[in-house]
């Protein structure tokens, strides 16, 4: 595979020349005037072979015609994205950096022909027999806690893709939930995030879940430490360990190290990413809280869109098309940001989530061949659940001075249909995207105001809409299980098909790296609390001044 520079493909060349012939002037009213069939030929509508899950995609409302999509298309075509996916389907290392296949897909293929194309990928149906048999016997009270009663809370320790992953599906599929078991997430090394969540639970009642891929990360290990030594305060006997501590990891070793009987290890492998990980192990916590059967629905449904992935048309194929608009507005457009703006409250954490999902994957500048990019890559993520976010920051959206690309999203159907809430709901969806696309102009504000506000130049101009913001709409049914599964799916290929055409690795997170090295240097010196020593540490007049300063104050805080 060679690995090109995105900007030598002959279709990048074309695609920058279309943005000054066209792209900078398109303008979504012209083209939804010329072409009545605009919305039919740019959206997709999709339903799984296997499960409920089904989606409704417009990206009707983008600043593309035939001519920029066809060559986004051949952009694809030319960055081999088709056989790099099928290499990440046939589980090739194309985590190069570190040597790994990326397998997460493995994960959700449930069917009996799946033949495992590496090591590991034969014990993942036993790892969810045996999630399975340990989230049943929590949830049914079989499982009971050092004094024989029942588990009423669980506390699962981990941090980005062992946290963000269950804290999103766990909120976004709360109707699910069994209720009377409370779930709390402690990431932060913050003391702060532990003993809020400590003080909600029982000893007696309470089941930590350790989650580390490698069971080595500081956070993780800190927090789960504070957890063991808060229980044995009040269980006395290490032996009570066993019924309140469960690891989920790919270090073994270490977990038994820090006292997790065999038995309560969920293992995984390394050809599961972190932030790919929720569909493993990882994801305990959500089969503890929903059930397993309801894990088991959010697994096909995202493998009902790997399939998908792997067999549709690039052009019928709703993760590439996805993948090509941004890599269009990342680098042809110029825009930085992409906003993931779910209109449904039960997805509330979406957006954090796909914000370490693409910009830990996407945020690189390295091509896999060792060059140095000479274009724009992950673009930076946000959002949050609609409409919070209107009366927030959508100002910048409509009249900022950055185009910023949105997907909103919605199902059709609301878990709870109260009263008037769910089509005031939706008619917000419908019609921000209207908004953005088609604005308002000076003409049609004049026409609304007194006469005497029409000659005030500064309040007309103020509320004007520029329109021709670009959106996607995507509608589901209703947010079942499965359709939470697919459309994680449909973000996680989208991600790296951009990751595939940059020709960078989307699958290692070398830029975590140096801030965490450089913390482990500085922690000795804050434990020695020792102000002379500040000077001779080899650290900038910065950070000396800023360590100073802390160990100056820790002691009298005023
Ligand atoms: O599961 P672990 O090994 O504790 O890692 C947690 C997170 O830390 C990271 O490595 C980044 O620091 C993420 O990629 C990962 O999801």
């Amino acid at each position: 595979m060679a690995h090109k520079l995105a900007s030598t493909q002959p279709s990048w060349k074309k695609l920058e020349q279309l943005y000054q012939s066209k792209g900078k002037a398109f303008n979504l009213s012209k083209a939804f005037s010329a072409d009545p069939k605009r919305f039919e030929e740019y959206s997709r509508q999709w339903s799984g072979k296997t499960t409920d899950a089904s989606l409704l995609v417009d990206f009707s409302k983008n600043l593309i015609d035939d001519e920029i999509f066809s060559t986004l298309l051949s952009l694809a075509k030319e960055a081999e994205v088709e056989k790099q996916r099928d290499e990440m389907f046939e589980g090739k290392p194309i985590n190069t950096s570190e040597g790994r296949s990326v397998l997460h897909i493995a994960l959700r293929d449930l069917s009996d022909d799946f033949k495992p194309p590496v090591e590991g990928v034969d014990e993942v149906k036993p790892e969810l027999a045996h999630m399975k048999k340990f989230s049943d016997a929590v949830r049914s009270g079989e499982w009971k806690g050092y004094t024989g009663k029942p588990i009423k809370s669980i506390v699962n320790i981990g941090i980005g893709g062992s946290d963000l992953g269950p804290v999103m599906v766990t909120e976004a599929l709360k109707p699910y939930a069994k209720r009377d078991l409370a779930a709390h997430f402690v990431s932060n090394i913050d003391g702060t995030h532990m003993a809020e969540a400590l003080r909600q639970c029982d000893p007696e009642t309470t089941l930590f879940i350790v989650a580390s891929k490698t069971f080595t990360t500081q956070e993780t290990i800190t927090n789960a430490t504070t957890a063991r030594d808060w229980f044995l305060k009040a269980a006395g006997d290490k032996s009570h360990v066993a019924k309140h501590f469960v690891a989920l990891s790919t270090n073994v070793k270490a977990a038994t190290e820090f006292g997790i009987a065999k038995e309560n290890m969920f293992k995984f492998w390394d050809w599961v990413g972190g932030r790919y990980s929720l569909w493993s192990a990882i994801g305990l916590s959500i089969c503890l809280v929903v059930g397993y059967d309801n894990f088991e629905q959010l697994l096909k449904g995202a493998h009902d869109m790997d399939v998908h992935y792997k067999t549709a048309p690039l052009e019928q194929n709703i993760p590439v098309i996805l993948a090509l608009l941004g890599i269009w507005y990342t680098d042809f457009v110029g825009c930085q940001t992409h906003m993931l703006l779910p209109y449904d409250q039960y997805m509330a954490r979406f957006a954090d989530y796909f914000q370490q999902g693409d910009m830990e994957s996407n945020g690189k500048t390295i091509t896999k061949n060792g060059e140095r990019v000479d274009y724009e890559t992950g673009p930076v993520i946000s959002g949050q659940a609609g409409t919070n976010g209107q009366h927030a920051f959508y100002q910048e959206i409509h009249q900022g001075s950055r185009i910023i690309p949105c997907d909103f999203l919605a199902p059709v159907q609301s878990h709870n249909p109260l009263g008037p809430h769910h089509d005031i709901l939706i008619s917000n969806f419908l019609a921000q995207p209207e908004a953005l696309a088609f604005g308002k102009s000076e003409d049609e504000v004049k026409k609304e105001l007194s006469a005497s506000d029409q000659s005030n130049t500064f309040l007309v101009k103020s509320k004007v809409f520029g329109g021709n913001r670009p959106t996607n709409s995507i509608m589901f049914p209703k947010l079942t299980p499965a359709v939470l599964g697919a459309l994680i799916a449909m973000y996680e290929h989208k991600i790296a098909t951009q990751g595939f055409v940059w020709s960078i690795n989307s699958f290692d997170q070398m830029g975590v790296e140096l801030g965490k090295v450089l913390a482990k240097k500085i922690l000795p010196l804050l434990q020695s609390g020792d102000v002379s020593k500040v000077d001779g540490a080899g650290h900038d007049s910065s950070t000396s001044g800023l360590t100073r300063y802390y160990l100056q104050h820790r002691a009298a805080p005023k």
